[in-house]
């Protein structure tokens, strides 16, 4: 291979099917549909601190997508194009094939279309940009969120930080455990078709990234409330649920990240919609506390407050 454009051409040039001009111009051109607002967020991962450089690159090009398409699941977005900027201490061909199959596969299913990026050579950095579309007034804002709301999460949550726990060392499960939660740390699936149907029915939604400690009180700070969680009905996995002696398991549940689940609140009212979306979607959704006056997260367990001072990923704490 000849280099820097070779790279680019052979592995991350492929149809634009939704883009006036992708790959191969100074830039690429884009026609928003027609009354649609543009929905727009970026997000990197770094080698040795998002994932170990000895990821099987079909799963890394599959996350490195997907938590930014967890970012749009979470405004409540349709995706449409993304950017992918990469720094790269080598060319290894393997690798670039494997990365660049698991993206694409990826973008494919959502119908996103990679029209750009920037290829350097540097410290192994996947950096992703993506856009897509919403209706006008119809985003899943952080914002929105009323006192009497219901707090409501998909799916379960701590598999990816067990699975994180288990790749160092420090929990030990069986291999059919570990590859079990080993997929949701490498294979995050974004939920987008949850996003789009919480239109008009949540008042506020995120997705849990830095784990619902962390997440969940920047909802309750952008509303302007309290959010109160049962923690007993955090819902878990099967194999989570088994590890609940272990003295890691509400840090991990509570406070581990990586989880790209979506946090919503949704009046009462819209319980049995949300009962009835949850079955079609043939995805967990549960009521896991509610909002109310006043600041930060309140945890109870049985209805009595606990005093847990659990703080979600920063990379600078
Ligand atoms: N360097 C930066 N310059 C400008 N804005 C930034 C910068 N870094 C983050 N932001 C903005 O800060 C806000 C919070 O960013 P953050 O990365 O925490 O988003 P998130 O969805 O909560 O987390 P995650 O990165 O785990 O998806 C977003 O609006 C983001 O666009
Ligand atoms: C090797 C390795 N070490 C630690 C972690 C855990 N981790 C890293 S970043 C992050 C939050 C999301 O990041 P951001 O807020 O930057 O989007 C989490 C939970 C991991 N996945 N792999
Ligand atoms: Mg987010």
């Amino acid at each position: 291979m000849s280099g820097e454009f070779d790279l680019i051409r052979r592995y991350f040039t492929w149809p634009a099917h939704n883009a006036v001009l992708g790959v191969g111009d100074d830039a690429a051109l884009l026609q928003p549909s027609p009354g649609q607002q543009l929905v727009v967020s970026a997000d990197m991962l770094v080698a040795g601190r998002h994932f170990f450089a000895d990821t099987d690159p079909v799963r890394l090009g599959h996350k490195a997508l997907a938590v930014n398409l967890s970012d749009m699941a979470a405004m409540g977005a349709t995706p449409r194009w993304a950017m992918l900027s990469l720094a790269l201490p080598e060319v290894d061909e393997g690798w670039l094939g494997g990365f660049s199959q698991g993206f694409r596969a990826l973008a494919e299913q959502h119908a996103v279309s990679l029209i750009g990026g920037d290829t350097t050579c540097g410290p192994l950095n996947l950096s992703i940009q993506i856009m897509g579309e919403v209706p006008p007034g119809q985003a899943l804002r952080r914002d929105g969120a009323q006192a009497g709301d219901d707090l409501w999460v998909s799916g379960t949550l701590g598999d990816a930080a067990f699975a994180l726990q288990s790749l160092l060392g420090k929990v030990r499960l069986t291999p059919v455990e570990a590859s079990m939660l080993c997929l949701r740390l490498e294979q995050p699936q974004p939920r987008l078709a949850l996003g789009t149907a919480l239109r008009g029915l949540a008042s506020a939604a995120l997705d849990v990234s830095d784990g619902l400690a962390g997440d969940l009180r920047h909802l309750a700070h952008c509303s302007g409330l309290q959010a109160v969680v049962e923690v007993t009905t955090v819902p878990v996995s099967e194999v989570v649920q088994v590890l609940s002696p272990h003295p890691l398991y509400w840090q991990c549940v509570l406070a581990g990240g990586d989880d790209y689940e979506l946090c919503f609140t949704a009046a009462p009212q819209h319980r049995e919609a949300l009962s009835a979306l949850s079955r079609q979607l043939g995805l967990p959704l549960t009521r896991i506390g509610h909002m109310q006056a006043g600041n930060g997260v309140q945890w109870q367990e049985g209805g009595q407050p606990v005093d847990w001072e659990l703080q979600g990923f920063d990379h600078f704490a």
